[in-house]
């Protein structure tokens, strides 16, 4: 069977063609259906193709170094890296030790090694550098929103989702020991913890100072003795730092979760036998109603949308078009993030992605993942 391979999904512009997976053409089902199939490039176990050649060790022809006769693809498999514990797992992220973002790594990893790092962007880097196998990063805040410097690096990186963790995060009131709430003139903590506790600071007529997260300030009041000053962070760092904690459960909403994302180097493969998530990136060209043909593919496929985020396209801000009434019309152009409630096995996020693909001017799986249905 002749196989075309009609798109690439992956860097625009980074000469490595492949991200996370192919659509093929040409493909019928057993009626004599067209059918597209969308095939995952993690890992196959099976015979590969000779990346010289093109030609699989079965002696069939691929178009492409990475195309493979279907006929012959495995059934998805779960090739699990690690083992489920999270035994010997480094995983970097953003903060000191105490931070929420390790305890959400804890709580998908309990036995994994954190890796503490400055910014974002060297939490990346440690997993493309091999110095840990994923990174765990906070993407939404359902108080604060999207963490929208985040989408911006899912896409600047060659990461791969590859599980998602939803966390409710129990804010307390720490100062050193001996000193009483009344002593406190200002609190220090990440915003968004200083945002999700108002009320509480507001009880207390305290000026709040942020940092870069909430374990960084809990240690800086610790280790220059700042008597007038509280820290909004967990419990786990007023342990580490040697606080107490004056007030548990601050938030004003008790059930404020934050949202992260678990990043690896390769794919997992998608299985439909538990809740998968799909996460996608895309560019549409302008004109009227573009944004609701590329919702409705999901639509019509009866797909659950779990998020849609549009961030601009920052080194081609504004688009020039030629309008017939008004002349020379300058656009915003955005790229579009959207997580879906299908997993890229199934056949309907498959003809879904087949769908975005006609007229997407650029399309980009981030990763196919397990829903976290632990809240
Ligand atoms: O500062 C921390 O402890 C973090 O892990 C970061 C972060 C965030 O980025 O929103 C994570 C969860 C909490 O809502 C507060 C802060």
């Amino acid at each position: 069977m002749a196989l075309k391979c009609v798109a690439v999904m992956g860097w625009p512009d980074s000469g490595r063609s492949i991200a996370s997976g192919v659509v093929f053409n040409g493909v019928r089902n057993s009626n004599g259906e067209p059918r597209k199939i969308f095939v995952s490039l993690g890992r196959f176990s099976g015979p590969a193709a000779n990346q010289k050649t093109g030609k699989s060790s079965t002696g069939n022809d691929v178009p492409g170094k990475l195309c493979r006769n279907l006929v012959s693809l495995p059934k998805p498999l779960t090739i699990s890296v690690t083992p489920n514990d999270g035994t010997q797992v480094r995983i970097s992220f953003k903060g000191s030790p105490g931070s929420f973002t390790e305890d959400a790594a804890l709580k998908a990893y309990p036995n994994c090694e954190t890796i503490p790092c400055d910014e974002f962007e060297e939490a990346f880097k440690a997993v493309e550098l091999w110095l840990a196998e994923k990174a765990i990063l906070p993407i939404e805040n359902s108080s604060g929103g999207s963490i929208h410097h985040n989408y911006d690096l899912l896409l600047r990186h060659r990461l791969h989702i590859v599980g998602e963790v939803q966390f409710v995060a129990n804010f307390c009131l720490l100062a050193l020991p001996g000193i009483r709430e009344e002593k406190l003139k200002c609190v220090l903590s990440h915003p968004q913890a200083l945002a999700s506790s108002d009320i509480v600071q507001t009880q207390l007529g305290v000026a709040r100072e942020n940092i870069d997260d909430t374990a960084s300030a809990a240690q800086y009041v610790a280790s220059n003795g700042l008597r007038d000053a509280g820290v909004v962070a967990s419990a786990r760092a007023a342990e580490i730092y040697g606080l107490n904690i004056l007030a548990d459960r601050i938030q004003d909403d008790p059930d404020n979760i934050t949202r992260f994302l678990v990043l690896a180097r390769d794919p997992i493969m998608p299985r439909t036998d538990k809740p998968f998530k799909t996460s996608i990136v895309f560019t549409l060209d302008e004109g009227p109603g573009v944004l609701t043909k590329a919702l409705a593919v999901f639509a019509l496929r009866e797909i659950n949308l779990t998020k849609i985020e549009s961030r601009p396209q920052k080194m081609r801000a504004l688009r020039v078009v030629d309008d017939s009434n008004t002349g020379r019309a300058k656009y915003f152009d955005y790229l579009f993030y959207i997580d879906f409630e299908a997993s890229m096995a199934d056949p309907r996020a498959q003809n879904a992605l087949g769908h975005l693909q006609e007229f997407a001017t650029f399309l980009r799986i981030l990763g196919c993942y397990p829903m976290d249905t632990s809240l």
